[in-house]
């Protein structure tokens, strides 16, 4: 029986976690559980599934679940990382949203932990950061849990042949406004932004996809997982998303890997890997699958997809401030306060100011950028 830490339990990705791991109950336990602030469905989970041990990040939360609950809640950023760290768990499943999945997926890999990775943040920040702390503790491994990824991962089968590759193809569904002129984006609501035509996901990916800075994001965090240089990372614009990433390999093989959009896929793979284990979801019947269509991303009309690029390609600290002025601007945008085309006009902003760092990064670095360049968001915002 493995021990599973479950961190935003309470989320798309932590919901259909919980499901996965109901599915094997003979193999995984689901442990302990995170999450912010939604005291009762974490109260609910907890009941349901026997979970030991409870999280909360905010501190007013915590104490509510403690007298919802009547034992012991852990709090903030210290609670996550003691999580993280705990002795008796066995995986790590990171389903938390943004950068406060940075520290707590480093704990776990300094005490060995299998980490599931949903939280694709953590990898754009911190990449280079994560490969130093896997390669001084080698017991620990990352699964990736974000479709695309567990796509390459397993056509890669686990990344045993990195080295044959010629060029990731990443696919995107291409978002809500794959066909709007750009013309019409001055004008794009929130509800518009939220419209996703293929996946059912949290609010802050779901605004990422529209502008797709979320394909921005991915193609950082297939640099940083798989060791393939950006000049060999390509994006393809699949609106079924019933691909979810293809490996063009030295010979000439094109491999992908496909299924029903349903991320209990992805997660279970990250769990189980090498082994496949059934699952109880829906399955792609070809002869009745519509046409699959692919085209040529438009940069010009995504501006966050050449943005991240951009920075994927300076690299030390740009791709952590990007992100952190990318999660900035989008709560913004939710919160009715920007426009949607001023997310990339000021990630831009702040790329610009972003200085070129060279030589090995620290996690203080990182950590240092991303403060700043929130500020700075905030400072252009006033
Ligand atoms: N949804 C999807 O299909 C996919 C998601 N991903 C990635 O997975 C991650 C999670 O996404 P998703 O599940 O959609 O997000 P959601 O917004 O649905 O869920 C986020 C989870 O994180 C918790 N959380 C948010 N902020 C904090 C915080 N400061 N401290 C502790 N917990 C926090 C939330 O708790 P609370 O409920 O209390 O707010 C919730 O449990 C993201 O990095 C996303 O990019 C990747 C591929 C697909
Ligand atoms: C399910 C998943 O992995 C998401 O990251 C998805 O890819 C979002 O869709 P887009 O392709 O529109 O960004
Ligand atoms: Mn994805």
């Amino acid at each position: 029986m493995k021990n599973v830490v479950l961190l935003g339990a309470t989320g798309s990705i932590g919901t259909s976690s919980v499901d996965v791991i109901q599915q094997h109950s003979d193999l995984f336990h689901l442990y302990a559980v995170a999450a912010n602030s939604s005291v009762n469905k974490v109260a609910e989970i907890v009941r349901k599934y026997n979970v030991e041990r409870v999280c909360m990040f905010n501190e007013v939360a915590a104490k509510e679940l403690e007298i919802v609950l009547g034992r012991k809640v852990l709090v903030g950023m210290e609670g996550l990382c003691e999580l993280a760290a705990d002795p008796k768990a066995d995986i790590i499943i990171n389903a938390l949203m943004g950068a406060v999945g940075c520290l707590p997926t480093i704990t776990a890999i300094e005490h060995g932990k299998h980490v599931a990775l949903a939280n694709k943040e953590t990898m754009v920040m911190a990449g280079p950061v994560i490969w130093d702390k896997l390669a001084e503790n080698p017991k620990s491994f990352i699964t990736p849990i974000d479709s695309e990824h567990s796509a390459i991962f397993q056509c890669l089968e686990g990344g045993k042949r990195e080295s044959e590759v010629e060029f990731l193809e990443i696919t995107a569904s291409g978002g809500p406004f794959r066909e709007w002129p750009i013309e019409k984006f001055e004008k794009i609501t929130v509800a518009d932004a939220l419209n996703h035509p293929v996946w059912s996901m949290g609010k802050k990916i779901t605004i990422d996809s529209a502008s797709m800075m979320n394909k921005g994001l991915e193609v950082l965090e297939a640099h940083f997982l798989f060791h393939i240089p950006y000049d060999q990372i390509k994006v393809v614009v699949h609106p079924q998303s019933m691909v979810h990433s293809l490996v063009q390999f030295r010979d000439g093989s094109l491999m992908a890997q496909l299924g029903a959009p349903d991320m209990r896929i992805p997660i279970q793979v990250a769990l189980t890997w090498p082994d496949r284990l059934k699952l109880e979801t829906k399955r792609l019947d070809l002869p009745t699958l519509a046409k699959l269509t692919f085209f040529e991303p438009d940069f010009n009309k995504f501006r966050c997809l050449a943005l991240a690029f951009e920075a994927g390609r300076r690299g030390g600290i740009v791709p952590s401030m990007m992100n952190a002025a990318n999660e900035v601007l989008v709560d913004r945008f939710l919160k009715g306060n920007l426009k949607f085309t001023d997310i990339p006009k000021y990630v831009e902003m702040v790329m610009e100011k972003a200085p070129n760092v060279t030589g090995h990064l620290s996690l203080e670095q990182v950590l240092e950028a991303d403060k700043e360049a929130r500020l700075m968001t905030e400072g252009f915002l006033k």
